[in-house]
């Protein structure tokens, strides 16, 4: 028997030939209580001036700044205060030389004045029955006054498509009267775990046996890129079984995910269902590691993805192709992951052809950097993912890294994404 010869596939080329395969996205409506966390499927902007009124930004008296030009210390104005507003009133009467309307804030500022004086800065006194301040000190046209539109104006794009809602958009949602969010429709992504190996999470272990980790990884690291997952079970190393349950699946789901059976073992059948279901396959083999025999391929207008059963590996397959993919159907603009420098924390003396991304924690000295990897590095770990917080990324060639070098990392924790990070990626030897 002659074992299947794959070609390696550059990684930038891999994920291209991912994303050619994804589907515009779709847009459904959420109110605005639900929309924390999903992903606006159309710009904000702006539809009126923020603040729409003239405010006042403190609790104290609208006035007409000319009445208090020759206030001092020593010769204070004395204004008569004709009426009083909190916020939401407005002041309807018509306010003259040498009157003040007491204000709170957020009150609208009335039409007559044009400065606010704070209260702690007038002495407030009543006269024959009528209420007095003086002022101690001259205000400028304009002082203390919030404007209409000084926060946003009308017509400016404020939030874009694709983003992701946080509370602060939250808010921007609300101030503009979306009480219905268009926001992009999640994908449902599918996950089959299939290995004679994998025991259910609560059955005890057994000679042999391990527990099925991956799929609790991946559901948590689809609903972490914003879709909907799908747990659809695990399947012994059977063929017949496993192409049934991939056929199945592909009825329920947009993408599908399978993990383990993808390399060239005996009881490997990801290739050999893929063949049966007529799929194209865009790559089985990418120059990356771990992760090298992640496949992709497309039946109809879904995509499956073969991801390796090794936990790390599986892990960057799906942050690497899957990620982004889910992203873009979300109408992000930048669906990679996010790409910055850091300082390299360890020697990687021993080069590698293949590229390769190395879990790693990240430690910020005031805004330098530094990545040190955490745990084994080895396709198989599955300690080391929890401490991770970038990979590291190590291209493939004929020389090691160095510690202190300063090398590219991709964020694992991050919503804002990239648009390309595959370019520009060279080994930066000291
Ligand atoms: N002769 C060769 N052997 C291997 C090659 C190769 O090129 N030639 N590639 C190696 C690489 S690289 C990887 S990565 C793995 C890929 O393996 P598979 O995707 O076929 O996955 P399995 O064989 O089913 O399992 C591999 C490993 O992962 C464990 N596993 C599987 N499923 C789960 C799960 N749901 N949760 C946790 N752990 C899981 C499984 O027990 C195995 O230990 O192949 C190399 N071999
Ligand atoms: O796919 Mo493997 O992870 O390169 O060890
Ligand atoms: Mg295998």
């Amino acid at each position: 028997m002659t074992v299947e010869k794959r070609t390696p596939l550059p990684i930038s080329e891999a994920v291209e030939r991912v994303m050619e395969h994804t589907k515009p996205p779709e847009k459904e409506w959420v109110s605005v209580e639900e929309a924390y966390g999903r992903y606006l499927a159309e710009d904000l902007i702006a539809d009126h001036d923020v603040p729409s009124f003239d405010r006042s930004p403190y609790d104290g008296f609208a006035i007409i700044a000319g009445d208090t030009s020759e206030a001092s210390r020593e010769n204070p104005v004395t204004l008569e205060v004709i009426g009083e507003i909190g916020a939401g009133d407005v002041f309807e009467g018509h306010v003259t030389h040498n009157q003040a309307v007491r204000i709170m804030t957020g009150a609208k500022i009335p039409d007559d004045c044009n400065a606010v004086i704070m209260l702690e800065l007038v002495h407030e006194f009543m006269e024959n029955g009528k209420p007095y301040i003086e002022v101690k000190r001259s205000l400028q046209e304009g002082d203390n006054i919030s404007f209409q539109g000084e926060d946003t104006q009308k017509g400016t794009p404020l939030v874009q498509k694709g983003t992701c809602i946080n509370p602060g958009v939250n808010a921007l949602l609300a101030t503009f009267g979306y009480n219905q969010v268009p926001v992009a429709k999640k994908p449902v992504v599918g996950v089959v775990a299939t290995g004679s190996e994998l025991l259910d999470v609560s059955e005890p272990l057994s000679p042999g046996k391990i527990r099925n980790s991956n799929s609790y990884m991946m559901l948590a690291q689809i609903k972490k890129a914003g879709a909907e997952a799908k747990y659809l079970g695990k399947l012994q190393d059977d063929f017949e079984e496993c192409l049934q349950a991939v056929r199945d699946a592909l009825d329920e789901v947009d993408i599908l995910i399978t993990t383990g059976g993808v390399s060239v073992g005996d009881f490997d059948y990801v290739p050999a269902i893929l063949e049966s279901l007529d799929a194209t396959v865009l790559f089985n083999k990418v120059a990356m590691r771990p992760g090298s025999v992640t496949t992709v391929a497309a039946v109809g207008d879904k995509l499956i993805y073969g991801l390796s059963g090794n936990p790390s590996a599986c892990y960057v397959g799906f942050e690497v192709f899957t990620r982004p993919v889910i992203r873009h159907s979300l109408s992000s603009q930048t669906p990679h992951l996010r790409k910055t420098k850091a300082v390299l924390g360890s020697d990687f003396p021993k080069p590698n052809p293949f590229t390769r991304f190395v879990r790693a924690s990240i430690i910020d000295t005031d805004g330098q950097y530094t990545a040190v990897p955490t745990g084994l590095d080895k396709s198989g770990s599955v300690t080391s993912l929890s401490q991770a917080d970038v990979f590291i990324v190590l291209p493939g060639g004929t020389r090691g890294y160095e510690k202190g070098m300063s090398v590219d990392v991709l964020f694992l924790e991050d919503h804002k994404g990239s648009e390309w990070p595959w370019s520009n990626i060279v080994p930066s030897y000291r």
